[in-house]
């Protein structure tokens, strides 16, 4: 029964990507309490300070004695609240490194999971951005929302002690507070997108930035050095206009509490005097009432705190973003045993961006034969081969292996009896022969060096100083000798049905010719689907599915095609050659095999 659409699994991308394990609350929550704490003992200080200063004053007859205790208890606040902001660093550092690593895991996972298809829209730019400044800014978040939780309590604390100590200078701060409130909360909305923005921009240079250094070569060689540079730089006008605003909007909350705390705590202290000229206060808690109108007024400093919530909030958006791109959803079906590998494309149909990029319909490629895919740029070569072996699911449709639907198997089952080689195989950083055996399946050395010998590898690897053992960026690899290690891994890991992708292309023809005779030696037997550009290879294979724009317009033996015109123009050089005889130069250039 034909399937519409990518089968995306919702819980895979949303639940246990985006919201997948986290470091829970116990990182924030010390944070909190030791901010909480140090907070008590700032609150605390003036009014110990201030009837220690009384009892000096006073010469009764043991006030001597009851200073001391009262320095005493003063000093060993002071000594406190160093320690506690000491501790609050500490749990601060553990707790950003907590959340960026859960951040950045959840992302990196979710994006390792998701639909090869759909991540491709992501580009390797953004997608570094994310994970690396993005997720920094999101792991420092739940520290920095703990620490403006707390940050709280020393103003409402020196206000309620304020009031404690005389109810009028309180009544005097309390009435500036609301102009403070406004303007911190003018600085939470404005910055909020200000900063959104400058995030964007930043991974958009990011992108073009990889971009470049990806067509490194080809810029030098068109001599487009500066045109480029332009290109990569261009929204940097826009970033430094993002970056002006959100510091402008930070110095304006700064500047307008900057100007109100010395106020309210000018209005307090006039307040205090007028009352220590009445006698209703002593001189230690006019003392006391300065210092706590300084630490009411002072929730102005909590603006930038509020700055790095913010920065977080959209960063962890930014990053977790990553992790909700559709996963592909696995079934619980597994292969019947000994299968030959029969492949079948039934309604199948891709659309891409609301074109069709692909349709095919009864196509079968027997068990154990070698069907090459044909066709010119873009008539849909890397889509089927995509399909063929699950990298994406058809909009429409469904593709058999051996007689089950692969959407209905385990993803074990998919990878270990499905294998994929690449035009540009990503072969990671370890020695030569943990790439080649990195898989689905647990591969024996002596597996690896046959695999190599299968893909033309085996001579070029042993004349390395270190042989297999030697590590990829330690190794001077050509194009084509990266690309014989990617077919070396995917004849290590072959199951019932090997697709290669391009995966020959930076060969020459006659060792392309050698690995294609080992592979039918040397390698598990099974289904080969070859994407090919060259005649030889549909040649040698056992029959060819040919594409145009994205249509199947045959599936036969490359003999019974070679008389069609159309067919012969497929392998033309320059694409124009629809009805040349099949001696033409490009056909000539074929060692053999290219003719039938
Ligand atoms: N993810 C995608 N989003 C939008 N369009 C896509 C996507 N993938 C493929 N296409 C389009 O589908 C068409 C077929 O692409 P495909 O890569 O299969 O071509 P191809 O035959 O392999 O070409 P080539 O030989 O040049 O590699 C192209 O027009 C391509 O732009």
């Amino acid at each position: 029964m034909p399937t519409t659409g990518t089968r995306a699994r919702p819980e895979d991308g949303a639940r246990s990507g985006a919201d997948g394990p986290t470091p829970g609350r116990t990182p924030e929550v010390l944070v909190l309490l030791c901010s909480v704490a140090a907070a008590a003992a700032t609150v605390a200080q003036p009014f110990v300070l201030g009837r220690t200063l009384d009892l000096l004053l006073d010469d009764g007859t043991d006030g001597g004695g009851a200073a001391g205790r009262w320095l005493a208890l003063s000093a060993a606040l002071l000594v406190g609240e160093l320690l506690l902001d000491s501790l609050t660093s500490l749990f601060t550092g553990r707790c950003n490194a907590a959340w960026t690593a859960s951040v950045r895991s959840r992302a990196h996972d979710g994006l390792l999971r998701a639909v090869p298809d759909r991540a491709r829209s992501c580009t390797p730019g953004d997608v570094g951005t994310r994970l690396t400044l993005n997720a920094a800014d999101a792991g420092g978040a739940p520290a920095a929302r703990a620490a403006l939780v707390a940050s709280a309590f020393t103003p409402v604390g020196a206000l309620v002690a304020l009031a404690l100590v005389d109810i009028w200078a309180a009544v005097c701060v309390l009435a500036g507070l609301p102009a403070l409130a406004l303007v911190l909360r003018a600085f939470a909305r404005d910055t909020g997108a200000s900063v959104a923005s400058y995030q964007h921009t930043q991974s958009d240079i990011a992108s073009r930035l990889l971009e470049a250094l990806e067509g490194a070569a080809t810029i030098a060689a068109a001599g487009t050095v500066a045109r480029e540079r332009a290109r990569v730089l261009a929204p940097l006008t826009q970033l430094a206009a993002q970056g002006r605003l959100m510091w402008a909007l930070h110095g304006r909350a700064l500047a307008r509490s900057g100007v109100l705390v010395p106020l309210l705590t000018l209005a307090a202290t006039a307040v205090g005097g007028l009352r220590l000229a009445s006698g209703a206060l002593s001189v230690g808690e006019l003392l006391a009432v300065f210092r706590y109108a300084q630490l009411t007024a002072g929730v102005g400093g909590a603006a930038s705190l509020l700055g790095a919530v913010v920065r977080g909030r959209e960063a962890r958006n930014r990053t977790l973003a990553l992790a909700r791109v559709p996963a592909l959803v696995h079934g619980t079906r597994r292969l019947p045993p000994d299968g030959p590998g029969e492949l079948e494309l039934r309604g199948v149909r891709v659309v891409r961006d609301g074109r069709q990029v692909l349709r095919a319909d009864g196509v079968r490629v027997p068990g154990g034969a070698t069907a090459a895919v044909v066709g010119r740029s873009g008539a849909g070569k890397s889509v089927l081969a995509a399909v063929a072996g699950r990298l994406t699911d058809p909009d429409e449709g469904q593709v058999l292996l051996d007689g089950v639907a692969l959407d209905r198997l385990t993803r074990e089952a998919l990878r270990t009896e499905v294998a994929y080689a690449f035009e540009r195989p990503a072969l990671g950083e370890g020695t030569i022969a943990q790439a080649v055996a990195t898989g689905p399946r647990q591969v024996s050395p002596e597996r690896v060096r046959e695999a190599c010998r299968a893909a033309g590898a085996d001579g070029f690897v042993r004349r390395l100083p270190n042989g297999y053992d030697t590590p990829l960026p330690a190794a001077p690899l050509s194009g084509g000798e990266h690309q014989r290690l990617g077919l070396a891994r995917a004849f290590a890991h072959a199951g019932r049905l090997l697709i290669m992708d391009d995966a020959t292309s930076s060969l020459d023809t006659a060792t392309e010719h050698e690995v294609d005779r080992a592979l039918r030696r040397s390698v598990r037997p099974g289904t080969r689907l070859v994407v090919a550009h060259r005649p030889s290879v549909a040649a040698r294979s056992d029959l060819v599915i040919w594409l145009e724009d994205g249509e199947v317009r045959a599936v036969a033996p490359h003999h019974e095609l070679w008389d069609l015109a159309a067919y012969r123009a497929v392998f033309a050089a320059d694409g124009t050659a629809a009805g040349a005889p099949p001696g033409s130069a490009t056909l000539r250039s074929e060692p053999e095999g290219a003719r039938p």
